[in-house]
């Protein structure tokens, strides 16, 4: 059977128009902006006489990286925002009427600019003509947002949130023509309860998290929690199938970890983010529900951890003060104390068509693995009970003394750790990687944390397991109390721990000490057993995941095009 060729790209204009006082061919199709220099015969040297019209300094822009047009001025900008230059004068009789073009650049670390080409035209006319032009491609661009909510954290990180959104992102949303509301939170929770029971979704394309990992968390509570509720599902029973949001969530990073960010984009960025609003970028995200005992506790997209990660968290909310760098001193504190933690852990395994968490392949932008209609995803498409699902696998229990335990949907690169706690978990594939850290010596759990910060497998070490699961439970040896329970709400919000002196001399009892909490997207989570499900794809980011290298790298061949 033959196969079925790609329709050519739609010649809408071509003309010859000069760009710094030098001629250029410029092409509009319906797939790219294309302008190349017209070498003159003057320029032509003896060596490349004899030879083809060159067509030198070819530059190509997709259509769908196209920010925005506009008639330009004479005392116009050049290339990048803020530049001005001069028209020269012969140019400015004869081409003085002009266009500029933003578009997308990309840069290094998986950063994206915002670039700008003016060009100028000999009469208005033609001038008009291109803006139109251009602007009826843009307008074709559905997928584009045109109005977004903002909510903005002002104590994030480093406090710089509202600065951040101000002086970079705003600028870039207004060039593109796109609305904002904004808020300014006032308190913790005020963009999740807003979000659940006041803001008018309809009028809006998307929402903008500018904050960090926290923040995030607080906006999609907002919005699964309205989804489901304006859809009647009971989100306190664990096992409903639950609807998907259909706003996507954009984040400008202005955290302390952004890992969020930085694994679904490929940096913390700002601008870059701002970027692929603007495109209307779409990456889907899978989500986990924790509950207890039938009563639902949270969501979590990044990392779930228990033990090592939940005691660095609950050090860290004290030093709040400190911003980013309360998470090292934290961290070196909770791993000179060496808690281990004993419990079960009981996990539903995925299906082998996800991969495991020891693939090499990474999930990247386009990824298969997350396309694949997988039997995970059947499950909540089919809307079959987790009842029906458990049928279908066999559930495994380990018992022991661990260190930590850490659940990761996604592979939580972030810059401390940049290819993540779990380098081969994947966005969207319905799965979480399950990592369980059994009880070593110091200097063991030093080699295994420091491999996070390196190239070297963070797995490959006989104290540490890792699943690729659907569902897990954990129970802890010992029995969570109601009391415990309020000790370590009160520690998570900053109050001392009264017993942990006599704790450490018995190290059996069944007080404080004996229990972790769970570090949750990083908001401390005090309950100790927990029930955790992963929900396929239930959530969209303004993102397309991280892209391969190449694409920074190799620029637009003509081949390509
Ligand atoms: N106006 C506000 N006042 C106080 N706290 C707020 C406010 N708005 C949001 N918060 C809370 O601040 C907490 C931390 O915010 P955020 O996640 O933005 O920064 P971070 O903790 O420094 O970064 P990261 O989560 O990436 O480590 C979140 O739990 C959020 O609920
Ligand atoms: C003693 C040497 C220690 C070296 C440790 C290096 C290991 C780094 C792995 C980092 C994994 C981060 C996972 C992301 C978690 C976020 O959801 C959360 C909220 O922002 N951040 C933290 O909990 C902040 C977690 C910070 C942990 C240090
Ligand atoms: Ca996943």
């Amino acid at each position: 059977m033959q196969e079925k060729q790609p329709k050519p790209p739609l010649l809408l204009l071509s003309s010859q128009l000069s760009l710094q006082n030098r001629g250029y061919e410029v092409t509009l199709n319906s797939a790219f902006l294309s302008w190349k220099e017209v070498e003159t015969r003057q320029k032509r040297t003896a060596a490349n006489i004899y030879g083809p019209l060159k067509a030198a300094g070819s530059h190509y822009v997709p259509v769908c990286e196209i920010i925005s047009v506009q008639e330009t001025e004479e005392d116009c900008p050049s290339t990048g925002i803020g530049k001005w230059q001069k028209v020269p004068q012969s140019l400015a009789e004869s081409n003085q009427y002009a266009f500029t073009v933003s578009y997308v650049e990309r840069t290094q670390k998986h950063r994206w600019r915002c670039s700008e080409v003016t060009l100028h035209c000999t009469d208005r006319t033609l001038c008009l003509q291109w803006v139109q032009a251009i602007r009826e491609q843009l307008s074709l661009l559905t997928i584009r947002p045109k109005r977004l909510l903002v909510y903005i954290n002002p104590y994030g990180g480093k406090h710089r949130g509202k600065r951040i959104y101000e002086q970079k992102v705003a600028p870039i949303f207004s060039r593109a023509s796109i609305s904002t509301d904004v808020i300014v939170t006032e308190r913790a929770n005020h963009a999740r309860d807003h979000l659940k029971m006041e803001a008018d979704l309809k009028k809006y394309d998307g929402v903008v998290c500018v904050g960090g990992d926290g923040m995030f968390s607080e906006i999609i509570h907002g919005l699964i929690s309205r989804t489901q509720c304006d859809s009647g599902v009971d989100q306190n029973r664990a096992d409903e199938t639950l609807i998907p949001c259909s706003l996507r969530i954009g984040i400008i990073p202005a955290g302390s970890t952004d890992c969020i960010c930085y694994a679904t984009v490929g940096s913390n960025d700002p601008v870059t983010s701002a970027l692929h609003i603007v495109v209307g970028d779409s990456q889907p995200m899978d989500v986990c529900s924790i509950h207890h005992n039938n009563t639902f506790l949270r969501y979590s997209v990044s990392l779930l951890g228990y033990g090592f990660y939940g005691d660095v968290l609950t050090d860290s909310e004290r030093k709040r003060w400190m911003g980013p760098a309360r998470y090292d001193i934290s961290g070196v504190k909770t791993f000179l104390s060496h808690r281990y933690y004993e419990g079960t852990i009981s996990f539903l395994p995925a299906d082998e068509n996800v991969g495991t968490p020891r693939d090499k392949l990474q999930c990247r932008s386009g990824c298969n693995i997350c396309r694949l209609p997988s039997a995970d995803k059947q499950v909540s498409k089919d809307e079959e009970s987790i009842s029906d699902t458990e049928k279908k696998g066999v559930w495994q229990v380990i018992r022991g003394k661990f260190l930590a335990i850490n659940a990761a949907c996604m592979s939580c690169a972030c810059p401390r750790s940049p290819k993540g706690l779990s380098p081969a978990a994947h966005l969207a594939d319905g799965t979480a990687d399950l990592i369980l850290v059994r009880k070593c010596s110091r200097f063991d759990f030093l080699r295994h944390l420091l491999r996070h910060t390196n190239k070297d497998d963070q797995f490959d070490h006989p104290f540490v397991e890792v699943y690729r699961v659907r569902q897990f439970r954990f129970t802890p040896r010992y029995e969570d109390t109601d009391s415990e329970l309020e000790l370590r709400e009160a520690e998570g919000s900053g109050r001392k721990r009264f017993f942990s002196q006599i704790c450490r001399e018995h190290p059996a009892c069944t007080c404080s000490l004996a229990h972790s909490s769970w570090n949750c997207d990083g908001e401390i989570l005090p309950h100790a057993a927990i029930q955790v499900r992963v929900h396929c794809q239930l959530i969209k980011l303004f993102a397309r995941g991280i892209e391969e290298q190449s694409v920074f790298e190799e620029p637009y061949t003509l081949s390509a095009i």
